[in-house]
């Protein structure tokens, strides 16, 4: 099907065109048009239907400038994007209300003064997306944008040419141009657009360049998101069950070629089970592709020549053992899904980002060896993985920090379109998807109101000042700490009062039920006994 759709060949922007362009969407900001709720709507609700229509396009780019296949660009770009915006139209009305803020939150006369939150608009933000999933990973953050009610501008990857112009099209043919804008180009373009000023940039990409647009917007302190890499472990023990964690990371090193960011990129695996490992392993792959990966219509190709000679690259300087896979076909930049059996940590599969579809297995003596071989190599991984019992499932989430975390599988953390997702450290800054898209793009403004009447209540905070007056308030708004100076908690009258008047439940709640209960139990007891 692919082969029967017109695509539009690549076209950049061109430099010249930045400056007016990003100059259009801020002023389509300064009307103040993109705040109105129904307006936001309709606009996700065109990108929905924009996606829908669109998709025969945006799968024949994707299969032509990745090879991937129709079910994997439905399922983790195009299906994924429109669940993005139904998902969003069934929230928004709820996110963008403002917080009324009252008791506890204000102490008396606080209350008084009509405290709120408002949820308003960044402003105008600029979206940099990456080339492995270029239609999702671009316009996910954009549904955040739309929610919050900013205007954007989109720079999809020059790596996926041909993704790149499905999307300006889809865009610029269906939503409102005034106030959205696609840029393409590389480097030459995407550099006039950080010498822009934007009220927020988010970035998806690498390291290397995620520093350069964190270090532009630091000049203008604007705020960014960074979407980055990692180099991500995969914890096995000998509780492991074994045949599963081979599929399961299987599944995560295959999907795009093994070109995502949340791919593992090294196995730590007991040394008494990676033997029976890396059997399942082979026996995995046998499985999934039973004509051998490279006949296999559902395993995509490396990007692009440079990056197939970077992963070659990682191949051709190991001094580990190819234990499954190892073929290249560098007219077709096809790699076959890779594990090498490594017994270095300073093995250069264990030292970078594979961002392809191989992989290192370096045993280990014992989990306090793996926890300390993967804090060494990448401390703030954006995810990690972890096949054992319950018990060594969470010492390693509680001894190991990543942006996101799965037990007993590959990148599922990041499955689902409406939970968090971001890094930690040099991974990556702030976070998105779901509701964190609205907050991501969304400055929470805390307005109060001081009525004229309340001019006496708060005359105390005048000059001259009156300490008597001051101690007076103090002696109606200040809460008493329960605890002493040692840090212990003091159990005084005050606080047996509450264990008895909240009947020991946790706040006002718990005493509520309880009451409830005591009460229904007296009545019981009435009724069936009498008085
Ligand atoms: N955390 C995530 O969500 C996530 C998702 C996908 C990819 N990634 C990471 O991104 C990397 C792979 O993606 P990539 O190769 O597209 O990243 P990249 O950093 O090379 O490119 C990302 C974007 O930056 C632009 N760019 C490239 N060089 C630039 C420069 N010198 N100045 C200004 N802009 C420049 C590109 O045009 C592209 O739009 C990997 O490290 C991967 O881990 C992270
Ligand atoms: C339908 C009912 C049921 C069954 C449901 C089933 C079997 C659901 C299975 C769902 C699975 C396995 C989904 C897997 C999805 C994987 C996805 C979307 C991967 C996405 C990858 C992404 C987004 C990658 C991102 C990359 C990044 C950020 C960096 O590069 C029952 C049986 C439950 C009954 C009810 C009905």
């Amino acid at each position: 099907m692919a082969d029967k759709v017109q695509t539009p060949d690549f076209q950049a922007t061109g430099v010249d065109a930045i400056a007016p362009i990003a100059s259009s969407v801020r002023g389509t900001f300064r009307t103040h048009k993109t705040k109105k709720l129904q307006w936001r709507q309709v606009q996700m609700r065109k990108l929905y239907w924009a996606l829908e229509d669109y998709t025969p396009q945006l799968l024949a780019a994707l299969a032509k400038d990745l090879h991937k296949a129709d079910f994997e660009a439905l399922i983790t770009e195009i299906d994924w994007l429109k669940r993005d915006c139904l998902f969003m139209l069934d929230h928004l009305e709820k996110y963008a209300k403002e917080d009324k803020l009252g008791s506890p939150d204000l102490p008396p006369p606080f209350s008084l003064m009509k405290y709120r939150v408002r949820k308003e608009p960044l402003g105008t933000v600029l979206i940099i997306g990456p080339y492995n999933l270029p239609v999702q990973l671009l316009l996910s953050p954009f549904v955040g944008a739309i929610s919050a009610g900013c205007t954007a501008v989109l720079k999809p990857s020059e790596m996926t040419p041909t993704c790149a112009m499905v999307v300006k099209e889809l865009i610029e043919k269906r939503l409102d141009t005034t106030a959205f804008a696609v840029v393409n180009g590389g480097i030459p373009e995407t550099t006039a657009l950080l010498n822009e000023k934007w009220d927020k940039i988010f970035f998806t990409g690498s390291a290397a360049v995620g520093t350069i647009v964190a270090k532009k917007a630091a000049e203008t302190l604007t705020p960014v998101v960074l979407e980055l890499g990692g180099r991500n472990p995969a914890f096995i023990t000998k509780h492991a069950n074994l045949a599963l964690a081979a599929r399961r990371l299987l599944w995560g090193k295959t999907m795009n070629a093994g070109q995502v960011c949340l791919s593992q990129n090294y196995v730590l695996i007991d040394k008494d089970v990676a033997p029976a490992f890396i059997e399942h392993l082979r026996q995995a792959y046998k499985n999934m592709f039973p004509n051998g990966a490279k006949a296999s219509p559902d395993l995509a190709r490396i990007v692009n020549h440079r990056q197939f000679v970077r992963i070659k690259k990682m191949l051709d300087g190991t001094r580990g053992k190819i234990v499954m896979g190892g073929a290249l076909d560098e007219s077709e930049l096809y790699i076959e899904p890779t594990a090498v059996l490594v017994s270095s940590v300073d093995d250069p599969m264990m030292q970078e980002e594979s961002f392809g579809p191989i992989f290192a297995i370096y045993p280990v003596n014992s989990l306090d060896e793996a926890l300390n071989v993967a804090n060494r190599v990448h401390r703030t991984p954006l995810a990690l993985f972890s096949f054992g019992s319950k018990a060594e499932n969470q010492r390693v989430l509680n001894e190991m920090t990543s942006g996101g975390a799965t037990l007993n599988d590959a990148f599922f953390h990041a499955s689902v379109n409406s939970v968090p997702f971001g890094g930690v450290g040099d991974s990556g800054w702030g976070a998105y998807r779901g509701k964190a898209s609205f907050d991501c793009f969304t400055h929470l403004r805390t307005v109060s109101e001081t009525p004229a009447w309340a001019e006496k209540i708060i005359a105390v905070r005048y000059m001259p000042y009156d300490m008597a007056r001051l101690r007076l308030l103090n002696r109606f708004t200040a809460k008493k700490p329960n605890f002493d100076r040692s840090g212990r908690v003091v159990r005084g009258f005050g606080y047996w009062a509450k264990v008895v008047l909240c009947l020991g439940g946790k706040g006002a709640k718990g005493a509520l039920l309880r009451w409830l209960a005591v009460l229904l139990a007296h009545y019981l007891y009435v009724n069936r006994f009498g008085k």
